[in-house]
């Protein structure tokens, strides 16, 4: 890993809110261009993690740079380089697919011609030509969740944080969303992406499983479907949280201190 470019790099990051200890020394190194899964059941740290790498949340203990920047001294250098997208997206409902992108590109302080370019590209690499004067309200998920991934990368962000991107969403509308994931990274764009989806999963470079705030085990999927002898990863995932809720000494559960 030495002589690859890191877009995240941690040693030791952690959170705690009061004594509740949320992520928990977690160590993460992210090549730039690689796309970057984080698994693990509900309530695990994901969130919180990514929340930390964004630039929003303060490290209680540890440390961690984000395209070169430090996660505690320079929140606002990171905020302003990555592109991020959950879940809950938030697009303008009464407003177009034109406007919508418009309206982001003011916030990312895009004017004229370059704001007029990127808009196209974007339009173009989500496939909305067609539909740049429909209402978002009047969008399939599918085509609202690519509408916000295309503001998302309105600033042309070199490293991109999707958390739950395509819960909801139907499985030819996630094919699709996984296209324009791929051929992103294949520009050099990092991805970091939370999911549930183990058929996402398996389309990571790397991916790692993170249990109450511990990262569990990490490395390519074919690799650990190898190592660990299972079919695939749905399988894998479910042998290690099995494995840790009958652990009595970890318990199965968050980690007080
Ligand atoms: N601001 C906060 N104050 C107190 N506890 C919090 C706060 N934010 C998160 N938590 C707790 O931290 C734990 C981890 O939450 P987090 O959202 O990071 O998990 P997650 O792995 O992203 O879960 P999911 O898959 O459901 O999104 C949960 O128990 C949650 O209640």
């Amino acid at each position: 890993m030495r002589f690859m470019e890191l877009s995240i790099k941690t040693e030791g990051l952690t959170k705690k809110f009061g004594k509740l200890l949320v992520v928990n020394h977690v160590n993460l190194e992210v090549p730039k261009g690689h796309i970057y899964g984080f698994l693990g059941p509900n309530g695990s740290g994901k969130s919180t993690m990514i929340r930390m790498l964004c630039g929003v949340l303060e490290p209680s203990d540890g440390v961690g740079t984000v395209l070169g920047f430090d996660v505690k001294k320079e929140p606002e250098s990171i905020k302003q380089r990555i592109g991020y997208m959950s879940q809950k997206f938030s697009l303008y409902e009464e407003l177009t697919v034109k406007e919508n992108l418009d309206f982001y590109s003011g916030i990312y302080g895009l004017k004229g011609k370059n704001s007029k370019e990127r808009q196209k590209e974007l339009i173009e690499l989500s496939g909305l030509v067609g539909r740049e004067n429909q209402r978002a309200s009047s969008l399939s998920g599918g085509w609202k969740q690519r509408l916000a991934l295309s503001c998302a990368l309105l600033h042309k962000p070199e490293l991109l944080i999707l958390d739950e991107p395509t819960a909801g969403v139907d499985p030819v509308s996630r094919r699709i969303f996984w296209d324009i994931i791929t051929q992103l990274s294949k520009e050099g764009v990092t991805i970091l992406v939370t999911t549930h989806y183990m058929d996402e999963a398996e389309l990571c470079d790397e991916i790692g499983f993170i249990f109450f705030g511990h990262i569990l085990i990490k490395g390519k999927p074919s690799e650990l479907i190898e190592k660990y002898n299972v079919r695939n990863l749905n399988d894998l995932f479910i042998r290690l949280v099995e494995e840790q809720e009958s652990n009595p000494l970890k318990g199965g559960g968050l980690e007080y201190v």
